[in-house]
């Protein structure tokens, strides 16, 4: 394929003055490298400003065959990106804007509200995308496959043009080659779908360990900044390389002096605050420089006597110094902080496998460290699936209902300390599920779906991961309530080994098997292995026991004679979310047996420590 330049022109005013990093630009440089790798690149960013963004237009369309602008398409009053291409290009190509039109209103409403326009100045096609990372990524998914061609008809390169226009004779499935892609999956006619799962059933304990023992990700390590490093595990040994303080600094303000010379009255001969540059003049018997907390102490001088301790003698018309009255005789050293009494030069300072806290930071940041090797934290997305689910900001269409699965697992896994990735809504159709977790796979490691595990005949999930993804299911089973379909995954995509997560969709059964699969298994491809912190705890109320071992909701107390005791906070039906509302753990119940199908009252079970939102993982949960 010829060699494409595209240039990404991110609009924000807030990124344009340095206030806040630009997120869609780099993503969509990353789109441009991917899918078009012999392109070559450039990146500029601007401010909201019509005439800068023209300029920037006008500038970039000289040297560029596609620019993409993302930001300003909205309609608030700085969204001026569209005016600003209108006024720069020759040509309008409104296909490609109603195309991104059409295809983002699939997934948002508030597609409505673009204004992106398409056009051609002398040779260059310029695209406006909207701000958002995820919205100009799904962009540029859409439009990609057609930039080619575009720059091939722009460019009357019709040797090129021929080919594409020959392709699309030969095979109408040139655009699902290049553009959506289609599943393998056939979904039999209902009288010959399964009747009996084909997932063997196995234990919580063997779910766990056979997590454990497959979950590795690619790269161990990763360079971040400073800035994004707190939380994580370092993945390196980090030594000094200068001293701390560089210079003799005093720890009070006051007066750098000369021991020897004990107390009475001195000359104020120079004065010194932090910042200033270390004198060079070395201080006489006699002679004492005023100085502040932080500063340099001058050559010479080798005690620091605090303000409170001295009294002016003489002062000048101006009302400065010129003698001073040190009250009390200083010892050597007093008051000051020698070179390298923080730290030393050449000291081992952070051991690989600590957990970054902000103290940690501090310190990387004093020795000059601007960023750090750190293990590799999976990038996670989470996927929801299911013709019924609306974005809970869409007013509610009828058989529908609103994705609370999404929100409920981003906010679970910030408990335990994970951020995760929208992945969006997908249809339960094989088409959009696949094309769903290709875009999910692009930029996250695991992906996490919910629905769509179950024995429903929209129930794809684990159909597309194994006919379109060759994906091993390492489970697709467990005996356990809520989340008996609970599904784990294993795949290669584009070179890189991929997880899924398949919970299930009831929104009980998806934050349970978070909390007991997703959690631990995060943690097994790091040195900071987690479990879940569990607690004895007393029953309040006779129990009835499931066939399935059971993860009950509840909420425990410590009784005046130290004991715990816990209550289920009622009915436990897997869909009923607010049954999670209030619980603060999860007993374990065994399943039921022909002698056992109670659990009387003051029986002792295991109960799972849940989060809170002052979770603290080492704590005892007290209530
Ligand atoms: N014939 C059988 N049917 C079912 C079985 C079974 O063994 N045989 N298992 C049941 C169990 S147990 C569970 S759990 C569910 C799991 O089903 P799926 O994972 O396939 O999920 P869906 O069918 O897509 O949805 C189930 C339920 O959850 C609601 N849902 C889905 N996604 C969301 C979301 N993002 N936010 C809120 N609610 C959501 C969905 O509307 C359904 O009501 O299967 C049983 N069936
Ligand atoms: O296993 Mo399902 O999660 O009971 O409802
Ligand atoms: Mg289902």
């Amino acid at each position: 394929m010829p060699s494409l330049t595209f240039t990404v022109v991110t609009v924000s005013d807030s990124c344009s003055r340095g206030e806040c990093h630009d997120k869609s630009g780099p993503k969509l440089l990353d789109l441009v490298e991917k899918y078009f790798p012999n392109s070559r690149t450039h990146a500029d960013i601007v401010s909201d400003d019509q005439v800068a963004i023209e300029t920037c237009l006008k500038y970039w369309s000289e040297r560029s065959d596609i620019i993409i602008t993302t930001g300003g398409t909205g309609v608030s009053p700085r969204d001026v990106t569209p005016d600003a291409t209108l006024a720069v290009i020759d040509r309008e190509v409104p296909g490609i804007s109603q195309t991104l039109l059409i295809k983002s209103l699939e997934v948002t409403d508030m597609a409505m509200l673009s204004r992106s326009v398409c056009g051609i100045r002398g040779k260059t096609l310029i695209v406006n995308f909207p701000g958002s990372a995820k919205a100009a990524c799904e962009c540029f998914d859409f439009v990609q496959t057609v930039f080619q061609h575009a720059v091939d008809l722009i460019h009357d390169k019709l040797g090129n043009v021929k080919k594409t226009h020959a392709s699309l004779h030969q095979n109408q499935s040139v655009k699902v080659e290049v553009g959506v892609p289609k599943s393998k999956v056939f979904i039999p006619r209902s009288a010959h779908r399964n009747r009996t799962s084909p997932y063997k059933m196995i234990e919580v304990e063997e779910a766990i360990n056979l997590i454990r023992d497959s979950f590795r990700l690619d790269d161990k390590y990763e360079l971040v900044d400073l800035e994004n490093a707190w939380g994580a595990i370092l993945g390196e040994n980090v030594s000094s390389v200068d001293s701390l303080p560089p210079f003799p600094a005093s720890t009070k303000d006051g007066y750098a002096v000369i021991a020897a010379d004990g107390a009475g009255v001195r000359e104020v001969v120079n004065s010194v605050a932090a910042g200033d540059q270390p004198d060079v003049k070395i201080l006489k018997p006699g002679q004492i420089v005023r100085i502040n907390t932080g500063a340099p102490v001058p050559p010479g001088a080798d005690a620091v006597v605090q303000v409170e301790d001295t009294k002016v003698h003489i002062s000048d018309a101006k009302g400065e110094e010129i003698t001073v009255e040190i009250l009390k005789a200083p010892t050597v050293g007093q008051d000051i902080r020698p070179i390298g009494s923080d730290i030393g030069s050449d000291m081992e300072l952070l051991k690989t496998g600590e957990r970054l806290s902000s103290a940690h930071i501090g310190l990387l940041a004093a020795i000059g460290r601007t960023s750090v090797k750190i293990e590799k934290s999976a990038k996670i997305g989470i996927l929801s699936t299911g013709n019924e689910l609306q974005s809970p900001h869409e007013s509610i269409k009828p058989g529908k209902i609103r994705d609370s699965n999404k929100l409920t697992l981003i906010n679970l896994l910030k408990e335990y300390g994970y951020s995760s990735n929208d992945c969006g809504i997908s249809k339960d159709n094989p088409d959009d599920v696949l094309l769903s977790f290709i875009k999910a796979f692009r930029y996250n490691d695991v992906v996490i779906t919910t629905g769509g595990v179950s024995m429903g005949e929209h129930d794809v999930i684990k159909n597309v991961l194994m006919e379109d993804f060759g994906a091993e299911i390492l489970f697709g089973r467990v005996n356990m309530k809520p989340g008996k379909p609970t599904t784990f995954a294993r795949l290669e995509f584009e070179g890189k080994t991929k997880f899924v997560f398949g919970l299930p969709g009831n929104p009980v059964s998806a934050s349970v098997t978070c909390i007991l699969f997703v959690i631990p298994g995060l943690s097994f491809c790091s040195k900071a292995f987690f479990s879940h912190r569990t607690i004895s705890v007393h029953l309040n109320e006779k129990l009835s026991l499931d066939q399935r071992p059971e993860y009950a909701r509840a909420t425990y107390t410590k009784t005046d004679d130290g004991r715990y005791v816990a209550r289920t906070t009622g009915n436990q039906i897997s869909s009923k979310l607010n049954s999670f509302v209030g619980a603060n753990c999860l007993l374990i119940l065994p399943g039921q047996t022909s002698e056992q199908k109670t659990l009387p009252k003051d029986f002792e079970v295991e109960a799972i420590i849940l989060p809170t939102p002052n979770f603290n993982c080492t704590e005892e949960n007290e209530i």
